[in-house]
């Protein structure tokens, strides 16, 4: 299902990397490089209008909200702010209420720009209320987690969270432009940036075999922070996402690819409560199961299973599942978004740099979770 993406031009970026993704009129850029917040020529040529919104959170508006800021000020005549609690709760019906209520209140028109500064929960959730307000306006992403610049700024996915399954309620809406300072990841604690290497470590399994290892040679690099180490991940993680949603923009089929890990993962988040896991942890230990079932359906040897489980336990990810026990996670898979007719479907690897979507058999799906499982882990 996933067919060779074209290779990256080589393994040191270009100081200033600027990946296309093309969707006819939705087409934008997605910039990437140290430094950009803080350039002029970053938010030139961006949609016009009298009123920009900045949306942030409490955490990201004392390091970078006065520097985007003051860059918008020089575009905008009007720069409002607002700053919302940390968390992935924030993925809600009231942060999106919030966000309404203060573009109304500031009599903000149909060309507002919305900014999303942050991490992957402000980005879904900004984008979303950009998708909505007065039926759509422009929005920019500019991603200041690893997880968000190598991933969810990519690609139109926004939406907030639903107490029984993640991105429950959303639109397809792309960004204008993609704004990913490297710099930003300097403040970013571990745990995170680990998150964040988790969907990186995504892209190589299912596209791109060199890819995966290239993260296994420098993933220490990577972990380190090494600056070109993780420019080059940031860009070949965009290469690749922009060219299956240039292709499948909306899901109908190659995008599905995309969710490897997520089966598991999101079914984690969910049945632990959203925060306990982070995203890019479940994605990590939902990849181990997710491979291990690619084993059992004969479809990679098991070496494969042990690769990756080494590969995310040495990025500071979990191996170990939650015992939330069969019925449980069958109950949170079920309303996964991938289903058809009723069937789990799992994102499964075909090959090194090849997925496809398959439903299993429940007693494949045991087998995986009695291997994974930590019965005496806290839950
Ligand atoms: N739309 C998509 O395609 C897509 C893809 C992947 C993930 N997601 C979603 O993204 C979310 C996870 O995103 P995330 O991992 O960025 O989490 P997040 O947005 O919660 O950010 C992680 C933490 O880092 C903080 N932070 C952000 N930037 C920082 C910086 N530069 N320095 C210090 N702290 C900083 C945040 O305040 C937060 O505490 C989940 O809701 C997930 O479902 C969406
Ligand atoms: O962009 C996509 O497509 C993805 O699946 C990327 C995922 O990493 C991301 O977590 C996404 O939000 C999951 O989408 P969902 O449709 O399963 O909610
Ligand atoms: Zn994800």
């Amino acid at each position: 299902m996933s067919p060779t993406v074209p290779s990256s031009t080589s393994t040191s970026p270009r100081p200033y990397a600027r990946v296309p993704i093309e969707l006819g009129d939705r087409s934008y850029e997605i910039r990437i490089a140290p430094g950009l917040l803080d350039e002029p020529d970053t938010w030139a040529g961006l949609p016009r209008a009298s009123t920009a919104l900045i949306v942030t959170n409490d955490i990201v508006a004392p390091l970078y909200l006065a520097r985007l800021r003051q860059q918008l000020s020089g575009v905008y005549s009007r720069v409002e702010t607002l700053v919302l609690p940390d968390g992935e709760a924030q993925k809600s019906w009231e942060s999106l209420d919030r966000i309404m209520d203060h573009l109304l209140a500031a009599t903000a028109d149909r060309k507002t720009v919305l900014f999303a500064l942050g991490g992957g929960v402000i980005g879904d959730l900004t984008g979303f209320a950009a998708a909505i307000y007065m039926r759509g306006v422009p929005f920019v992403q500019v991603p200041t987690t690893l997880l968000a610049q190598v991933d969810s700024s990519v690609g139109g996915k926004t939406a907030i969270n639903h107490p029984r399954g993640k991105n429950m309620v959303g639109a397809f809406y792309q960004p204008a432009r993609v704004v990913a300072d490297l710099d930003t990841l300097d403040t970013l604690p571990a745990r995170e940036l680990s998150a964040g290497l988790a969907e990186v470590i995504k892209y190589g399994p299912i596209a791109d075999a060199a890819f995966l290892d290239w993260i296994e040679q420098n993933l220490s690099a990577l972990m380190a922070r090494d600056k070109q180490a993780l420019a080059y991940a940031v860009q070949r993680s965009c290469e690749i996402k922009a060219w299956v949603v240039g292709q499948d923009e909306r899901e109908s089929g190659l995008r599905a690819i995309l969710n490897f890990g997520h089966t598991f993962g999101h079914a984690i988040e969910t049945g632990m409560g959203y925060g306990r896991w982070l995203h890019g942890e479940a994605v990590g230990c939902g990849m181990v199961l997710a491979s291990d079932l690619s084993a059992r359906l004969g479809l990679v040897p098991t070496a494969f299973v042990e690769r990756m489980k080494r590969l995310i336990r040495a990025a500071g990810l979990p191996v170990v599942a939650p015992a939330l026990g069969l019925d449980r996670y069958l109950e949170l898979m079920q309303i996964d978004k991938k289903n058809e007719g009723g069937d789990i479907r799992f994102v499964v690897i075909e090959g090194l740099g090849k997925a496809g979507v398959r439903s299993a058999p429940t007693e494949l799906i045991a087998e995986v979770l009695a291997t994974h499982c930590d019965p005496s882990a806290d839950t």
